[in-house]
């Protein structure tokens, strides 16, 4: 698969007229940062734009349309894949329209390359907006950039919430139901632009998770010992539809600096453990008050990422559960924090952060 892509960058008419052309080309180029309606570029030609580092593609500017910014991924050419790239707190998402169908428009093959971040487009993973499904009003299906599928992503399904708005032209609060293959999740945009998401219960039951860590007689594992690469950490392991092992530090030791922590050589040794059967996301937590975590991740399927929103619920759930911290808490990850409320009344955990675009862009699968 040759991967071109065209990428749009927050462009206008301006900066476009300020660049000598250097050689032709021909796809259209999308400019979705106007500001209340959508301009289609059309291209003969590539503008090398030393302003952002990356050749954007424009010859002449066809007149505006009152369309909705995405209005191009409504465009069938085959063997192109338009898509908007998507952040939650720097853990960042190819986003697809793939209302039309159940079926994903790419393969874990295809994923895997598009993810890449020098070959392809780039992200820790692509999500799939589909159809509804059990009532719903929407599922979400995601692979990670490992092109393996994860049961369920929390940053995502905020980018997919601010993603569907787009596709909708539909602004200020609102609520989508979402399948997942955790189950119903809710995101709602609030009326600053955060999504806060109800992401249901969390699950404890070690062969739900699933670990083969020796359960607690209540079936679940909190402050238990696994011997990593010679040496002893204290876990607790919790569900949020896929599977997170989380430690506040080594059996005996003070307190993790999560900073000083060499993610690539202890992340993928707790993620391919024996005892998770089906690999796991890790987390290393660092308790600042018992409001106040900070917390690093080796992500199943992506590796170190910069924030992981499940990751960020879990460790919640299991500072709680270890006496470290109040049911409301922010979580610090490296892109950003997030805000988690496990509540009692509905057992379910709540997470606020936000989800913002990047670009627009069209890939030759
Ligand atoms: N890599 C994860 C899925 C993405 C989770 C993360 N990005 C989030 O925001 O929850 C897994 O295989 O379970």
């Amino acid at each position: 698969m040759a991967i071109a892509a065209t990428v749009s960058a927050p462009i206008t008419s301006s900066n476009l007229r300020s660049h000598s052309i250097t050689r032709p080309s021909s796809f259209s180029l999308i400019n979705p940062f106007k500001s209340s309606s959508f301009t289609k570029l059309t291209t003969t030609s590539l503008i090398r734009n030393p302003k952002f580092g990356f050749s954007v593609s424009a010859m002449s500017v066809a007149a505006q349309e009152n369309l909705s910014q995405t209005a191009f991924l409504d465009r069938r050419e085959s063997g192109v894949l338009h898509f908007v790239k998507y952040h939650g707190l720097g853990n960042d998402f190819i986003m697809v329209n793939n209302l039309d169908s159940m079926e994903p428009k790419v393969t874990p093959e295809q994923a895997v390359k598009l993810c890449d971040r020098n070959f392809g487009i780039g992200g820790d993973g692509i999500i799939f907006a589909m159809p509804g499904s059990n009532g719903t009003d929407y599922t979400m299906r995601i692979f990670n950039s490992d092109g393996s599928e994860p049961e369920m992503c929390g940053n995502g399904v905020r980018c997919l919430a601010k993603f569907i708005a787009d596709l909708n032209n539909s602004h200020g609060r609102q609520s989508f139901t979402v399948h997942t293959g955790a189950g119903l999740i809710v995101p709602e945009i609030q009326d600053d632009g955060k999504v806060k998401v109800d992401m249901g219960e969390p699950v404890l039951k070690a062969s739900d998770v699933p670990t083969k860590i020796p359960a607690n007689k209540d079936q679940s594992v909190v402050k238990a010992k696994i011997e990593v690469d010679g040496v002893n950490w204290n876990v607790t392991c919790v569900s949020m539809g896929n599977p997170h092992c989380i430690t506040f530090g080594r059996e005996g030791g003070e307190n993790l600096v999560v900073d000083e922590l060499n993610l690539a050589d202890i992340g993928p040794k707790f993620e391919r453990h024996a005892l998770f059967p089906a690999r796991t996301n890790t987390e290393f937590v660092q308790v600042f008050s018992r409001s106040h975590l900070k917390m690093r991740v080796w992500e199943r399927g992506a590796g170190a990422t910069l924030a992981c929103g499940t990751g960020a619920c879990a460790v919640a759930v299991a500072a709680i559960l270890e006496g470290r911290s109040e049911r409301n808490c922010t979580v610090d990850l490296p892109g950003g924090p997030l805000v988690i409320e496990w509540r009692e009344d509905d057992n379910h955990v709540y997470m606020t952060g936000p989800a913002e675009v990047v670009f627009y862009g069209s890939v030759h699968l």
